[in-house]
C-alpha cells in the first residue's frame, strides 16, 4: 500500500536509529525490526514479532515513534502494534466479511479520509469539485478524461481518491485503480524487466476506472509515454473513464509527446487555486471537528492568517501546534501557536526577493536544471523559462535591468528588456499562461 508512511519508513527508523536517547543496543532489539503493515483512520498498525516486548516498546518507544514520523511525514498518527498472529487473524476476518470498498480501498491504496464529505469547497476549488462529482455520478459519460491541475498539497490527491470512493460506494464491483505516474512507470519498467509485459497492460487495461496522479513525472519518459498512450486509447475506446493530475495544464508539461497532451485537452481541464482566508478557515474547522480537535478560533485564526499556499502546510501548522502543546505540557493558546510555528512563519518584512529566488522557483515549475537558466542554452524549454525569470525579476524586485542580466548569466539589459515584452505580450495573449504567472508570482510573494 502507497501510504507515505509506509514508503518513509526507513526515514522514519534512520531518525530514531540516531536519536540520541536511544541506544544502539535498544534500537536493535526493540525497533529494528518493526514494520509498518497498513494506516487505519489516522492509527498506524505496527508489525512487532516480540510477543514478550510488546508492552515494553508500547510504554517505552510509542513517543519517539510519533514524534519520528511527524518529524519525516509531517503528520500526527496514533500507533498500535500487533503480533504476526492478530495480523493474520485479522486479515481472515476482513476476507471472511467481505467489505467490497475496503478490500477495494486495499488494492488501490486510497486514503479512507480522502472523500467527497471531507473535501472543503471554495471559490479556488469550485470548478474541479464540480467536474470530479460528476465523473463519479457519470463515469465515463460526463467529461473524458477530467484533467485536474494545481500546485502543491492543494487537494488533487483528495479530490481523486474522493471520486475513486464514490465509485466504489455506488459499485463495489467497479474497477478502480489509482496509481501515482511514478508507480505506473516503476511497474512498466520492472514488467519489461521480468518480461511479464502482459502482464502489466492486462493490468492496466481491462478496468472501469484509471486514476493517474501527477503525471508530470512522465514527462520526457518516452517509453512510459508510448505505454501510457496505447492504455488511454484501450480505456477510451472502451468507454472507460480515465482521470488525470498534474502540477501545470497539459500545455506547460515540457516534454510530453504532442499526441499525449492533445488527449489530455480531450475532456475537461480544471485547476485549483490556492486557498482564500476563508476556505482556509474552513478547512482547518473540518479538520478540527473529524478529529475532535478542541482548537480555540484565534489559533485556527493564526495559522490561517499565516500559512497560505498549501493545504498540507496548513495542516502540519496544527499538527505542529498540537503536538507543541502535548511536549510542553501548556494550552493550546494563541501565543503557544506563534510560539510552536515560529521557524515556519517568517515575518513579511523578512523576505526578501532576489532574482535568485525568481529563477529557482521557475526553475522547479518547469522541471528544469536551475543552473540552465544562467546558462547560454537556447532551447526553448530553457530559454522561454529565462524570459519569465527576466519578467518577473523586472516586476517583482527593484533592481535596475544591467543588475538583472548581470545576475542572470552575465546578459545585457536589452535582452532583458526582450524577455520583459514578450512575456507581457504572451500575458495578454493567453489566459492559461496569464494564470501560471500569476501562480508563480504567488509562489515567489507568498501572497
Ligand atoms: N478542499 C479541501 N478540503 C479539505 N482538505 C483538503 C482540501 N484540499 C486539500 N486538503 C488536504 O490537504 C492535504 C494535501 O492535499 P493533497 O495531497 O490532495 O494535495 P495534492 O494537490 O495532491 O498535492 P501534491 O501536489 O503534493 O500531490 C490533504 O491532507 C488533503 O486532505
Amino acid at each position: 500500500m502507497s501510504h507515505s508512511v509506509i514508503e518513509k519508513w526507513d526515514k522514519i527508523q534512520a531518525l530514531l536509529r540516531d536519536e540520541s536517547d536511544i541506544s544502539k543496543i535498544s534500537y536493535k532489539t526493540f525497533l529494528e525490526n518493526l514494520e509498518p503493515i497498513r494506516v487505519q483512520d489516522n492509527t498506524i498498525i505496527i508489525k512487532t514479532d516480540d510477543e514478550i516486548g510488546r508492552d515494553y516498546i508500547e510504554r517505552k518507544y510509542s513517543k519517539s515513534i510519533i514524534i519520528a514520523i511527524r518529524e519525516i511525514v509531517g503528520e500526527i498518527y496514533n500507533i498500535k502494534f500487533m503480533l504476526p498472529s492478530e495480523i493474520a487473524k485479522e486479515k481472515k476476518k476482513v476476507s471472511n466479511k467481505k467489505i467490497p470498498t475496503n478490500n477495494n480501498n486495499e488494492y488501490n491504496g486510497l486514503n479512507s479520509r480522502y472523500t467527497f464529505d471531507t473535501f472543503v469547497v471554495g471559490n479556488n476549488n469550485k470548478l474541479a469539485h464540480a467536474a470530479a462529482l460528476a465523473v463519479a455520478e457519470s463515469p465515463a459519460e460526463a467529461y473524458n478524461p477530467l484533467f485536474i491541475y494545481g500546485g502543491v498539497g492543494l487537494g488533487k490527491t483528495h479530490l481523486m481518491h474522493s471520486i475513486a470512493h464514490f465509485i466504489l460506494s455506488e459499485n463495489s464491483e467497479s474497477k478502480v485503480l489509482y496509481v501515482s505516474s511514478e508507480k505506473f512507470t516503476n511497474e512498466l519498467i520492472k514488467s519489461i524487466r521480468d518480461d511479464k509485459n502482459e502482464e502489466f497492460r492486462q493490468k492496466y487495461r481491462n478496468i472501469d476506472v484509471l486514476l493517474v496522479d501527477d503525471i508530470q513525472f512522465i514527462a520526457g519518459k518516452e517509453r512510459t509515454q508510448e505505454e501510457f498512450f496505447h492504455t488511454f486509447n484501450t480505456l477510451y475506446e472502451a468507454k472507460k473513464q480515465i482521470i488525470i493530475s498534474s502540477d501545470r495544464p497539459p500545455k506547460e508539461i515540457e516534454t510530453l509527446e504532442e499526441r499525449l497532451r492533445s488527449r489530455f485537452e480531450w475532456g475537461l481541464i480544471a485547476d485549483i487555486q490556492p486557498p482564500d482566508f476563508e476556505t482556509r478557515m474552513a478547512i482547518l474547522q473540518k479538520r478540527a471537528e473529524m478529529e475532535h480537535l478542541n482548537l480555540p478560533n484565534d489559533v485556527i485564526q493564526y495559522v490561517a492568517t499565516n500559512i497560505k499556499s498549501n493545504i498540507r502546510e496548513l495542516e502540519g501548522g496544527i499538527n505542529k501546534i498540537i503536538a507543541y502543546s502535548t511536549l510542553v505540557h501548556k494550552d493550546l493558546t494563541k501565543e503557544l501557536a506563534e510560539d510552536a510555528l515560529k521557524d515556519l512563519i517568517t515575518p513579511e518584512k523578512d523576505k526578501e526577493i532576489t532574482p535568485q529566488f525568481i529563477l529557482e522557483i521557475v526553475a522547479e515549475h518547469y522541471n528544469i536544471n536551475p543552473a540552465d537558466i544562467v546558462s547560454k542554452k537556447r532551447p526553448r524549454e530553457i530559454a522561454y523559462p529565462r524570459q519569465i525569470v527576466m519578467y518577473l525579476s523586472r516586476t517583482l524586485t527593484d533592481l535596475s535591468l544591467p543588475k538583472i542580466g548581470q545576475i542572470l548569466g552575465k546578459r545585457d539589459h536589452t535582452t532583458i528588456i526582450h524577455g520583459y515584452e514578450k512575456i507581457s505580450k504572451d500575458i495578454q495573449k493567453d489566459s492559461a499562461f496569464k494564470n501560471t504567472i500569476e501562480i508563480l508570482t504567488k509562489k515567489i510573494t507568498g501572497k
